[in-house]
């Protein structure tokens, strides 16, 4: 990473090394094809060659009535990281295996996955996405379970081998708003998010029609409006 980044400073003595955790907008973000991501060689022979990186979103449909008054509309599981960040257990995949041998290996790691009932194929990829300033391959998977499986995946998290190291816990997504239209999903969505994970969860909570491309739409408005007002 040259010398001359803004953001060296906030790196310490990281700076020289640090590369995929530094901050990047939106327009890094192009979205590709898997069999493209997989097509091509992606300067293999290179010093420095692409990486690939795939995380995941495990779910379930909810509708429990909270406070007599709110539906919550499903229970997604993302995590938090280490770093500060929200985001989806997985990480960046070594060479020699499948990416989703790869991806099943982190979140047995991360999250205490259990493989024999839970494992990610092919089929549970969602979106493909390169970020060329980073040399990056970024993957993204989906997997739709029960309720009562969800809440077993999200308990098994605290035994995981890397709780408490990359993982500092299981976080629930808030699918529900209040009365006043900033409490719940669209505070939440003020977070801070590593990659492209508030991306990955929004386009997943369309896709799997949890909620509705207007619903979204107004929890970012609403999102920004008390970012507005509150966040510095
Ligand atoms: O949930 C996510 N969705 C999309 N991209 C992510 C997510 N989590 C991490 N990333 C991106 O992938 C990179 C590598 O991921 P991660 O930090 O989990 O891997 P690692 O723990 O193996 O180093 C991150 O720096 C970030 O750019």
């Amino acid at each position: 990473m040259a010398q001359s980044d803004p953001h060296d400073a906030e790196w310490g003595v990281l700076a020289a090394n640090e590369g995929y955790g530094r901050p990047d907008s939106e327009e890094d973000y192009e979205q590709i094809s898997y069999e493209d991501a997989m097509g091509k060689t992606w300067g293999k022979n290179e010093k420095k060659p692409y990486r690939h990186a795939a995380h995941a979103m495990i779910y379930a449909p909810d509708g429990k009535i909270l406070w007599d008054m709110y539906e919550n509309k499903a229970v997604i599981l993302m995590t938090m990281r280490f770093d500060g960040y929200i985001g989806f257990p997985g990480g960046i995949m070594d060479d020699g295996e499948t990416l989703e041998f790869w991806l099943n290996r982190e979140l047995e790691e991360e999250i205490g996955l259990d493989l024999t009932r839970h494992s990610f194929t092919k089929e549970d990829h969602v979106l493909s996405h390169v970020i060329h300033k980073k040399k990056l391959l970024l993957h993204f998977y989906c997997k739709r379970v029960t309720l009562e499986e969800c809440l077993e995946i999200e308990k098994r998290t605290i035994d995981a081998d890397e709780y408490g190291f990359e993982v500092l816990g299981p976080i629930r997504v808030p699918m529900f708003t209040f009365k006043d239209n900033e409490r719940g999903l669209p505070i939440f969505l003020s977070n801070k998010f590593i990659g492209n994970a508030k991306e990955d969860l929004l386009y997943c909570i369309e896709r799997e029609n949890i909620m509705t491309k207007e619903e979204i739409q107004l929890a970012l408005e609403n999102c920004e409006k008390f970012k507005a007002r509150y966040v510095r």
